[in-house]
C-alpha cells in the first residue's frame, strides 16, 4: 500500500557507519539517572520491579519525584573510568541515556531546567561521556525516551481537542530537545529510541518520520533504532508493507531469538539485555540482586546474538554516586578477558550460512574473510562435539582461537567431523575452521565411522 510516512530506505544500509555498528557487534548499555539514587526503595519499602520504574512502582509524583535533584551528586562520576571500563569490557560503543521515562535530562538542555544543570555540580554528564569514550575510539549512542512522565503535556492518548493542543506542544519540545541533542553532541553516531508504544505516540507517525529525517540531516549517517518510528496507521518498527522502519530491528528486550531461527539474519538488529533479571537502572535490592544472570550466561547471549547476525546490547546501571558494582566488574572481567583472546569469532563476524544450530554451541562466520567459527558452550556427555558440515564442505585443519594452537579432529564421514572437547576446557571454547568447498569428484576424504 502507498505510504507517506513509511520505511525511508529499503534493505540493509551498506555505508561505512552502519558497517561499523554491524561490525561492532558488542554495545554497553548505561542506564543512570535520579533512579539510580534510591535504587529500588522509596520510604523504607523495596520494590523488586525495575528501579528506574520506582516512580510508577512507589506512585511518586513528579514533583516529589524531581526533589532527587538536590541528591545527584555523584561524587564517584568519573567519564574517563567509565570509558576505561567499556574498552576492559570489550564493548565497541555505548548507548547511555539523554533522558530517560522520568524527564530527567543528563545534559543541560535548555528547553526545561529539570536537568543536570539544577544539581549540586552542575555537570553536563553526556557531554563529558561522549567525550571521554569517543577519546577512546568508542561510538556513543544516545538513548532518548519519548515518554516522559515529567512534562505537562505529556498524554498516553489523544482523546480530547485540548489532549491534542497538549500533545502537540509536547512533540515540539522533544524534538527541540533532540535537535538540541543532534547539534550539541555531533560525533555521536545513534540515536535510541524508547517509550513509543502509547496511543498518542503511535497517533503522530508523520512527527516520528521528520524526526528521523532531521537527525539524519544534523548528523549524516546517524544511526536509528526502529522503536522510533510508526508509520501513518500506527505500525512500529516494520511498516504496513512490512518495511523496517529505521537502520536495524530493536524490539529483542530482554530476550533473543531462538538460536534456530534464522529468518533474523535477514535485517540487522541488536537485542538488549539485563545482568538482573529485570531492572536497567541500579537496583540495590537483596531479592533482585539474587537474580543476576552469571557472566558466562551473558557471554553466551553475545555468542548467540552474532551467530544470527545480530549486536548485543549489554546493560550497567552505574549507582547514584556514579560507580559501578562488583557483580557489573566481574561482568567487566569474564567478558573482557574472553574477548581479548577470542574476540576473532564476535568482532567482524555474523552467520555461518550453511552451518545449522549444532546444540552444543554456536557458529559465527567472518564477514570479510569467509573464516568459520565453531564456539562450544556445553560440553556434551560424550565428551566430544560432532559438527554437521554443509554441503561438499571439507574441514582442512581447526585451531583453537584462544591459543593458536591445532585442534585435532575425526573426519567420521563425509558430512561429519568430530572434536574430543577436554572437559576442563575454559567455555565458551573457540575453534576457528578452515573449510574449503569439495569437489566431488575428488577423492573422498578417509572416515572413520567407529569415531
Ligand atoms: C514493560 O514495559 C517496559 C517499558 C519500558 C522499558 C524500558 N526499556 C528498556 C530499554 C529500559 O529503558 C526500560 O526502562 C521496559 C519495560
Amino acid at each position: 500500500m502507498p505510504l507517506m510516512y513509511g520505511a525511508q530506505s529499503e534493505g540493509r544500509r551498506d555505508d561505512e557507519t552502519m558497517r561499523r555498528f554491524r561490525h561492532d557487534r558488542f554495545g554497553q548499555f548505561i542506564h543512570w539517572g535520579l533512579y539510580s539514587i534510591p535504587a529500588g526503595s522509596w520510604n523504607g519499602v523495596t520494590y523488586d520491579y525495575a528501579a528506574e520504574f520506582l516512580p510508577q512502582s512507589a506512585g511518586i509524583g513528579p514533583a516529589r519525584w524531581a526533589g532527587l535533584v538536590d541528591d545527584f551528586a555523584a561524587p564517584e562520576f568519573d567519564p574517563e573510568a567509565w570509558a576505561s571500563l567499556a574498552a576492559d569490557l570489550g564493548a565497541r560503543y555505548v548507548t547511555v541515556t539523554a533522558k530517560h521515562h522520568d524527564g530527567f535530562c543528563l545534559w543541560p538542555s535548555s528547553l526545561t531546567d529539570f536537568t543536570v544543570a539544577a544539581t549540586p555540580r552542575g555537570r553536563d554528564v553526556i557531554g563529558e561521556l561522549v567525550h571521554a569514550y569517543t577519546a577512546r575510539g568508542i561510538a556513543v549512542h544516545l538513548y532518548y525516551s519519548v515518554l516522559d512522565w515529567h512534562h505537562p503535556d505529556w498524554r498516553y492518548a489523544i482523546s480530547s481537542s485540548q489532549d491534542e493542543e497538549a500533545f502537540d506542544r509536547y512533540l515540539s519540545y522533544a524534538g527541540e530537545q533532540l535537535r538540541e541533542l543532534a547539534t550539541r553532541y555531533p560525533n555521536v553516531r545513534g540515536f535510541w529510541f524508547d517509550g513509543t508504544w502509547d496511543e498518542s505516540v503511535k497517533a503522530n507517525g508523520r512527527w516520528s518520520w521528520e524526526i528521523e529525517c532531521m537527525l539524519k540531516r544534523l548528523i549524516p549517517g546517524a544511526i536509528v533504532n526502529s522503536r522510533l518510528r510508526a508509520d501513518e496507521h500506527g505500525a512500529r518498527h516494520r511498516d504496513s508493507n512490512g518495511a523496517l522502519m529505521g537502520d536495524y530491528f530493536s524490539g529483542f528486550e530482554r530476550r533473543l531469538p531462538d538460536p534456530w531461527d534464522r529468518t533474523v539474519t535477514a535485517e540487522d538488529w541488536e537485542a538488549c539485555v539485563t545482568i538482573p533479571q529485570n531492572s536497567w537502572g541500579y537496583h540495590a535490592g537483596a531479592e533482585v540482586a539474587r537474580t543476576h544472570k552469571h557472566p558466562l550466561e551473558l557471554l553466551e547471549q553475545l555468542v548467540q546474538a552474532v551467530s544470527l547476525g545480530g549486536n548485543l546490547l549489554l546493560n550497567f546501571g552505574p549507582r547514584g554516586d556514579g560507580s559501578f558494582a562488583p557483580f557489573e566488574k566481574d561482568v567487566v572481567h569474564t567478558l573482557g578477558a574472553w574477548l581479548e583472546t577470542n574476540g576473532a569469532c564476535i568482532y567482524g563476524c555474523g552467520p555461518a550460512d550453511g552451518w545449522d544450530y549444532p546444540g552444543w554451541g554456536y557458529y559465527t562466520a567472518d564477514a570479510e574473510t569467509g573464516a568459520v567459527y565453531a564456539v562450544v558452550t556445553r560440553i556434551p556427555v560424550s565428551g566430544a562435539i560432532a559438527l554437521q558440515l554443509p554441503e561438499r564442505t571439507r574441514v582442512r585443519n581447526a585451531t583453537a582461537v584462544a591459543t593458536g594452537r591445532p585442534v585435532p579432529f575425526a573426519v567420521r564421514d563425509d558430512r561429519t567431523v568430530r572434536f574430543e572437547v577436554d572437559r576442563a576446557s575454559v567455555i565458551p571454547l573457540a575453534f576457528a575452521l578452515e573449510v574449503e568447498q569439495r569437489d566431488d569428484t575428488a577423492e573422498q576424504p578417509e572416515v572413520n565411522p567407529d569415531l
